[in-house]
């Protein structure tokens, strides 16, 4: 179906020869009023994050800049609404269990949906459903036309087939970007691209976009090698024209004075060519999750730090620390849920990143806060594939 515009273009007669500079913008698109209009209706979104860190290094906000991304989604929302008459791009949840971290994720997506205007459907399913239960839940989104996307909420339950259930969903609506389809397309350079960009690797690279961070030229280390965040990070970082781009893999990824439940076997020291690589990188993107292992000897001074980990730590007691492993395979305590970041005594737990943000503050010139920091850029950036997949659907 092709758009329906609206007759509204204001041309400048009088002038025979073509238009330069601001005189271009004698001419407003649709697009260009209704973005105009919007932005003046509302005001700056203010962020109340501060750093909680005493260095100077400059902080990135995610929470300011997704705001404003998401504002920049509400009005395209807005704009597809009354100009072209079309109903609201839709997204689909699937959660498996009742881990309690999935669903305060959730219902974090699900505001941010309600806040720009995107219809949210959550899908519950019990967390000893089997593989063809969940297969069928997925076919049955992919066939409903009111969804532009569908998410499977990770991680799923082991006695599921993780890989078989994101390959079920339909590409053209994976807006995690997670089917073999948009991963081998993301993966591989040439004419074709993929359908949909992973959320946390797409909100890093916008969040450094939008900070006039340069990717070009520099060299980057990414902590960690997830299908979710570290290796399609780096396909981004390689397509933005990074010079060098290590991967360091979970596996070798020991810390001293950290017990390595994983992999108990294993020397626990730090290989000295991994540690020289990540001090010789201008940008470290770090997406281990495990609390506060990124020391300040790790960062080269001046470089800029991204911290995609999310660690639940004990509030008191920091020697807690050393007990937390990988997100994936720790039960998340409860009491988890009930944290306030502005009133500590709520709960017993906080949330912390890859990173010792107090000292690495000391030497780096920029990094992101944990919370505040990527978390809010993950979100903007589903909302914004599952605009972008509800846009494609008048040109099928
Ligand atoms: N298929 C799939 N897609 C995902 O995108 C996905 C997933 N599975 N599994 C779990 C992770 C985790 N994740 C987060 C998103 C936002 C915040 C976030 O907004 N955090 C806030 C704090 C939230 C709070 O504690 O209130 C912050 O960092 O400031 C956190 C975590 C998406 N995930």
């Amino acid at each position: 179906m092709r758009p329906n515009w609206p007759k509204l273009k204001l041309t400048c007669n009088c002038v025979k020869e073509p238009l330069r500079g601001w005189g271009r913008r004698l001419s407003f698109s649709p697009q260009l009023l209704a973005r105009a209009a919007w932005n003046s209706s509302k005001p700056e979104p203010d962020s109340e994050s501060s750093p909680s860190w005493t260095g100077s290094a400059i902080m990135l906000d995610g929470r300011l800049q997704a705001a404003r991304w998401k504002r920049e989604i509400a009005a395209k929302i807005l704009f597809r609404r009354t100009s072209k008459r079309m109903g609201p791009p839709g997204l689909a949840a699937v959660v498996i269990g009742d881990r309690p971290d999935s669903l305060l994720y959730v219902r974090r997506k699900s505001e941010a949906c309600e806040e720009v205007g995107i219809r949210f459907h959550l899908e519950r399913l019990p967390g000893d459903a089997d593989q063809d239960m969940v297969v069928n839940v997925l076919r049955k989104l992919n066939s409903d036309d009111r969804f532009h996307g569908i998410m499977l909420q990770l991680p799923v339950p082991v006695h599921l087939n993780e890989s078989r259930l994101l390959g079920s969903i339909n590409p053209m609506k994976d807006v995690d970007g997670l089917h073999p389809y948009n991963v081998g397309r993301l993966a591989m350079r040439g004419t074709w691209r993929p359908a949909f960009i992973p959320c946390a690797p797409l909100g890093c690279v916008e969040l450094l976009w939008r900070e006039n961070i340069q990717i070009k030229g520099r060299s980057v280390a990414v902590l960690g090698d997830s299908n979710v965040v570290g290796m399609p990070i780096s396909w981004l970082l390689r397509d933005s024209g990074a010079s060098t781009i290590n991967v360091v893999h979970g596996y070798w990824l020991k810390v001293p004075e950290q017990n390595n439940m994983k992999f108990p076997a294993q020397a626990n020291f730090v290989e000295p060519n991994l540690l020289n690589t990540v001090r010789n990188a201008d940008i470290i993107i770090s997406a281990i999750g495990r609390a506060e292992v990124i020391k300040r000897d790790w960062v080269k001074a001046g470089a800029t730090v991204i911290d995609v980990g999310i660690n639940p730590i004990p509030w008191d007691h920091h020697e807690g620390i050393a007990r937390c492993r990988h997100a994936s395979s720790r039960k998340v305590p409860a009491a988890f849920l009930e944290q306030r970041p502005d009133k500590p005594e709520k709960s017993d737990y906080k949330v912390v990143g890859d990173v010792a943000a107090e000292e690495v503050s000391h030497v780096a010139n920029a990094m992101t806060p944990v919370p505040g920091g990527i978390g809010p850029m993950t979100i903007a950036a589903l909302l914004s594939n599952t605009y972008l997949g509800a846009s494609r659907q008048e040109y099928l």
